[in-house]
């Protein structure tokens, strides 16, 4: 087994001639919070795409795993576990918070066994999903309609369907956008605790976030490494702090 569950090589990716993420040398440990920062336009949603399969890059290599997955697909990347939240699990308003979950499950074994539709088959969808519902703290609200959580359970709940699917190393991409105070708590302890056991990548504005949940911080600017490390190493980091500088995010 190798260290890292996920790594770039010389990972590149232009876009007419404009070069968003240079030559790319990206470890993430196996079992980490890894968090990846940097102020605007610097790549991370370039990167997070590259290593979800949304975009193709230009040139260099991915390795899962030590595997190299460079040129393998989206969804063959999920299946072997490789989960970016919100990716194939869209939140059915109309559905309750069980529902919800259940339908993720049985995509998910749809896609591994085919046998999904007999009734024994279902109670064991129903049990695991009020197992996935107890883990993100929702088991209370199992028999409400999803569009009536609040934005922050809402948040939970597609935490619950991208478990659902079994991750291995979890992708979320800005989990704090749009969130009040309250919610930003309860979604870090929510991430801490499903990160146990996985490895986490995720890209994030909120630096007081990154800095209570990251193991590993990587400072990217202009598409390249700024920095990398724990959070207090790279905070004090000079060319960081200049990085920061009248962003807003400082
Ligand atoms: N599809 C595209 N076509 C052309 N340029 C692009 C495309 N996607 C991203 N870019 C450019 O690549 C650079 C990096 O963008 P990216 O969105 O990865 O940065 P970011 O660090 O995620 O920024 P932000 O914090 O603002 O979300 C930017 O200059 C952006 O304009």
């Amino acid at each position: 087994m190798t260290e890292y569950v996920l790594e770039t090589r010389g990972l590149t990716k232009e876009f007419k001639g404009f070069t968003a993420v240079k030559n790319l040398n990206f470890q993430v440990r196996r079992g980490s919070i890894h968090a990846l920062i940097g102020p605007n336009g610097a790549g991370k949603t370039t990167v997070f795409n590259l290593l979800t399969k949304f975009l193709v890059p230009t040139s260099g290599q991915i390795l899962y795993h030590g595997e190299d997955i460079t040129h393998v697909a989206s969804a063959a990347i999920a299946r072997r576990g490789v989960v970016r939240s919100f990716q194939i699990s869209a939140v059915f308003p109309h559905l309750t918070v069980l529902e919800n979950v259940r339908v993720a499950l049985q995509r998910h074994t749809a896609t591994t066994f085919q046998f999904w539709r007999s009734e024994s088959i279902l109670d064991r969808l129903n049990d695991r999903a009020m197992e996935l519902l107890e883990e993100v703290g929702l088991s209370a609200f199992a028999q409400v309609t999803a569009a009536e959580l609040s934005y922050g359970r809402k948040r939970a709940l597609e935490i619950a369907t991208t478990l659902a699917l079994e991750p291995d190393t979890l992708l979320l991409d800005e989990p704090m956008a749009g969130m009040g105070h309250e919610d930003i708590g309860r979604i870090a302890n929510l991430i801490r605790r499903v990160a146990k056991g996985r490895t986490v990548v995720m890209v994030e504005h909120n630096l007081s976030v990154v800095a209570d949940l990251s193991d590993r911080i990587t400072v990217l600017m202009r598409g390249e490494i700024l920095a990398e490390g724990p959070y207090s190493e790279v905070s004090a980091n000079p060319d960081v702090r200049e990085a920061y500088m009248g962003t807003g995010h400082a």
